[in-house]
């Protein structure tokens, strides 16, 4: 078998995986690129890209369903599947055909196949043309991502069931969708499928839904979702899966009791499990922790010199944007001219719920934990100007304000355009702007931005 050296391989066509391959192969660097799948990974081809295309169908339906809030009557509309999964993948498709484009640089090999260590710098790829090859460089940088972990429930393995990645492409509509989980995935498609007009049940394992939120965040989500007609059950344990005629049966223990849930479909979102049992990290030497994810340093290095992780695979928050950061932390730590760490770097991320749960730093949960003396500033959206005249009220906002300083350390935005308005939140603690400062500011009115200054206004009272 012929065997080809390159400075640099990345496996995995990731989030930070295709940016690094390409500014390397850009620096001169002959670099490879081995992806087994999809080029683009999870985010563009079974995550971000078709859940937020879809959630805009299931929104429009909504608004369609709801008119007469706007004082509309709409006669009558109806779903077709069909059309929204294919315009789901056509702008899966169109992002695709995006990145295949920005991978095509001069130094740059895709390898289309799945990659294994054989030694500490050396990888057998097998290739999906039924070919192998035989690859060695110099630095390895593993973004193998992660994929859906089912949990070992009896009778799962007999009843047929879907993930966030199979979902996505039925045709049809599920009468009554059981969704096991109660964080992102599950909120998101759970209310996307009920919006579409199935019945949908979430059932969580913890006591509350989003369980790293705070109680109050969680009691919100859970009071939108169940406005909208979802079943759901917290503290719940799927104890048996079970194919009827009648169609699938969960039988879960709740609040000390048994009982039985019957649906059409199930939906398995209980997380995700790191993508390294296939990549033989025995054989380079590289070390996980006990549930697979790799180890590194706040520079991105594993415990092998030379050998690297970026994104979901390493473990800790799993979004495309740190995956897209880790690949700054890599390339200015490959090429030597800065020292970079992902130390303190701000963590902002948004669940694209209808409203969205939009969240940067601290929850008033760990700012208790870390001993802080803060104080939060609170507003519902039922009091700003912009909510109330586009009829969407529900949610409120938080933020926590270090006593004495008036710095911001954290913010939960649940409310219409949550994400952006955190957005503004990120920006004001990166630079140091205090709530002082917010309350007075001037913004454009009526945009929920100006409810900033009502926000930490509520310091007062
Ligand atoms: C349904 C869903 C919705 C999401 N929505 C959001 C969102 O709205 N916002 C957000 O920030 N994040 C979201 N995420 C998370 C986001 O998709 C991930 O955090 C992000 O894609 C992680 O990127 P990554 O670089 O770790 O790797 P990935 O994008 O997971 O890519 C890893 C790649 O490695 C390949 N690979 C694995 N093993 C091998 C091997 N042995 N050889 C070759 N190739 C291999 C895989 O095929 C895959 O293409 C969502 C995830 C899901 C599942
Ligand atoms: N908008 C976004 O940024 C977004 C959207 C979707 C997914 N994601 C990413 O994808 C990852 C995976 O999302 P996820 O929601 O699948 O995972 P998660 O790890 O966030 O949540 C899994 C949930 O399932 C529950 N659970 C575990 N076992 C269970 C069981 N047997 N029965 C019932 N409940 C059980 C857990 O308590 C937890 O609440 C997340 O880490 C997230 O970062 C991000």
């Amino acid at each position: 078998m012929h065997m080809q050296h390159f400075n640099a391989i990345i496996i995995g066509s990731g989030q930070g995986g295709n940016p690094l391959a390409r500014k390397l192969a850009k620096a001169g660097w002959q670099t490879a690129l081995v992806e087994k799948k999809w080029l683009g990974g999870t985010c563009i081809n079974d995550g971000c890209t078709p859940t937020k295309a879809m959630i805009a169908s299931a929104r429009a339906a909504w608004v369609a369903a709801n008119g007469r809030q706007w004082g509309l009557r709409v006669n009558g509309y109806s779903v077709d599947m069909e059309s929204i999964v294919e315009r789901k993948n056509r702008i899966v498709a169109d992002f695709r055909a995006g990145t295949e484009k920005r991978l095509q640089v001069d130094g740059l090999t895709l390898f289309d196949g799945a990659a294994a260590f054989t030694g500490p710098k050396t990888l057998h790829v097998q290739l999906h043309d039924g070919g192998e090859a035989t690859i060695t460089a110099d630095h390895i940088v593993i973004d193998t991502g992660t994929s859906p972990q089912v949990p070992p429930v009896p009778g799962l393995d007999v009843i047929p069931w879907f993930t966030s990645t199979t979902l996505l492409d039925l045709p049809t509509l599920p009468s009554h969708l059981l969704v096991m989980g109660g964080s992102y995935i599950a909120l998101e498609l759970g209310q996307m499928f009920r919006r579409f007009g199935s019945e949908v049940t979430i059932i969580e394992r913890a006591p509350q839904l989003v369980p790293r939120e705070d109680e109050d965040v969680a009691a919100g989500v859970q009071q939108i979702m169940e406005a909208e007609g979802i079943g759901i059950f917290t503290g719940t344990e799927v104890q048996q899966a079970e194919q009827t005629s009648r169609g699938i049966v969960l039988h879960i223990h709740t609040n000390g009791q048994q009982h039985v849930l019957q649906g059409s479909h199930v939906l398995v979102a209980t997380g995700r499990t790191p993508q390294t049992p296939a990549l033989q990290l025995d054989k380079a030497g590289v070390q996980t922790d006990d549930q697979g994810y790799i180890t590194v340093n706040e520079r991105l290095e594993t415990n092998v010199p030379g050998v690297y992780a970026l994104g979901d695979v390493k473990g800790g928050p799993a979004f495309t944007h740190i995956s897209y950061h880790d690949h700054f932390i890599v390339y200015k730590n490959l090429l030597g001219k800065e020292s970079a760490s992902i130390r303190d770097r701000q963590v902002p991320y948004c669940m694209f719920t209808d409203p969205q749960l939009g969240r940067i730093g601290l929850s008033e949960k760990e700012a208790r934990q870390q001993g802080l003396r803060y104080k939060t500033a609170s507003l519902p959206m039922k009091h700003v100007a912009r909510a109330i005249e586009t009829s969407q009220t529900s949610g409120f906002m938080k933020a926590l304000v270090a006593e004495g300083s008036g710095r911001i350390l954290g913010a939960a935005v649940l409310g219409a355009e949550g994400g952006e308005i955190m957005s503004l939140l990120q920006m004001a603690m990166l630079g140091g702007i205090t709530a002082q400062q917010l309350r007075e500011m001037i913004f454009a009115h009526p945009l929920y931005a100006e409810s900033l200054n009502n926000l930490f206004l509520s310091l007062d009272k």
